[in-house]
């Protein structure tokens, strides 16, 4: 499958730019670097803190070599955690750059479904204060999308109260979800709910499965409430991943990649991502990927490796 872009293979390209490349990204101040390499068709996103090697260590400097390099957007996880100056930084960048702002998490952090606080009622366990707490923390995190220009919030409705049967917990996420996305929609930013794995990353999490985010957003019913598929998660949870992902196709509002196991770039594990994008590109999805994930080799070189394996997926996604 083409989308009349130029059929030269990304791969090719991308060989004799980079060296190049990485001298100007170094030299360089905003806007000093010539883009080199045409934009990646399929729309991946780098973590910020991605290719602090061959990007340099300061924000600005690493989006303008991201873009010249063909990426398109970013996301940014602890963004919340930025103060206030760099987050407007990264806004205004971006917005200069003609770049995206993927996701970022919004309320409380995954750390919490490892046991690593904070001590708050959990929106599982309902009731008025949890309710409260989990809108805050919510609505505490839309200013943080209004200066990055982030349309999308990773959400987590939190740890387990195992003192309460699974659909009565479910209820209680349904109400804290509904109650936040009517925050969320007034301010135009989505909550993109994420599943997370129990078996190697988050042993308290309760939603685990992409039917249980189905679940919640068809029972919320609001474009500001959808479904995060990280296929990390999904793979190492649930698997049977391109069903699983047909199956709640309607409420996907966004998704991740990272092979398995190991979590690092696509090639270096288990799932076949050259399938997966080819199938989410001839679904007609055309929105951001985020690159959740790390590096199978340290370093410069392991991020050239990254580089190289997003290059051939895109030629992929095309075929
Ligand atoms: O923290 C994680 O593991 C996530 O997947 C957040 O998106």
């Amino acid at each position: 499958m083409t989308d009349g872009s130029p059929q030269i293979a990304r791969r090719d390209l991308m060989r004799g730019a980079s060296a190049a490349m990485v001298t100007l990204a170094y030299a360089g101040k905003a806007h000093a670097i010539a883009p080199s390499a045409p934009p990646f068709a399929t729309r991946f996103a780098p973590a910020l803190n991605a290719f602090r090697e061959l990007g340099g260590p300061d924000i600005p400097g690493r989006l303008q070599w991201m873009k010249a390099h063909g990426f398109r957007a970013i996301e940014d996880n602890p963004c919340r955690r930025r103060p206030v100056a760099e987050q407007e930084l990264i806004g205004q960048t971006l917005a200069d750059l003609g770049m995206e702002m993927g996701v970022f998490v919004a309320g409380r952090w995954a750390g919490e479904h490892r046991g690593e606080g904070p001590d708050v009622p959990p929106l599982t366990g309902g009731g008025e204060d949890a309710m409260k707490a989990f809108v805050t923390g919510i609505r505490e995190s839309l200013p943080v999308a209004a200066r990055t220009g982030a349309k999308r919030m990773t959400v987590f409705p939190g740890v387990k109260s195992p003192q309460l049967s699974h659909d009565r917990q479910m209820a209680n996420v349904i109400e804290g979800m509904k109650r936040a996305a009517d925050v969320c929609a007034a301010a135009d930013v989505t909550m993109v709910l994420e599943p997370l794995n129990t078996r190697v990353a988050y042993s308290l999490s309760f939603m685990t499965s992409p039917d249980e985010a189905y679940a919640i957003c068809k029972a919320v019913g609001s474009p500001a409430c959808k479904i995060l598929f990280d296929f990390w998660h999904v793979q190492i949870e649930h698997g049977h991943l391109l069903a699983t992902l047909d199956s709640v196709w309607d409420e996907v509002g966004y998704v991740q990649y990272g092979d398995n196991p190991g979590r690092k770039e696509p090639g270096t594990g288990e799932i076949n991502y050259a399938t997966i994008t080819r199938h989410l590109w001839s679904k007609g999805y055309r929105g951001i990927i985020g690159m959740e994930h790390g590096q199978s080799i340290p370093g410069a070189e392991g991020e050239r490796a990254v580089i190289a394996a997003y290059a051939a997926l895109d030629d992929e996604a095309r075929k």
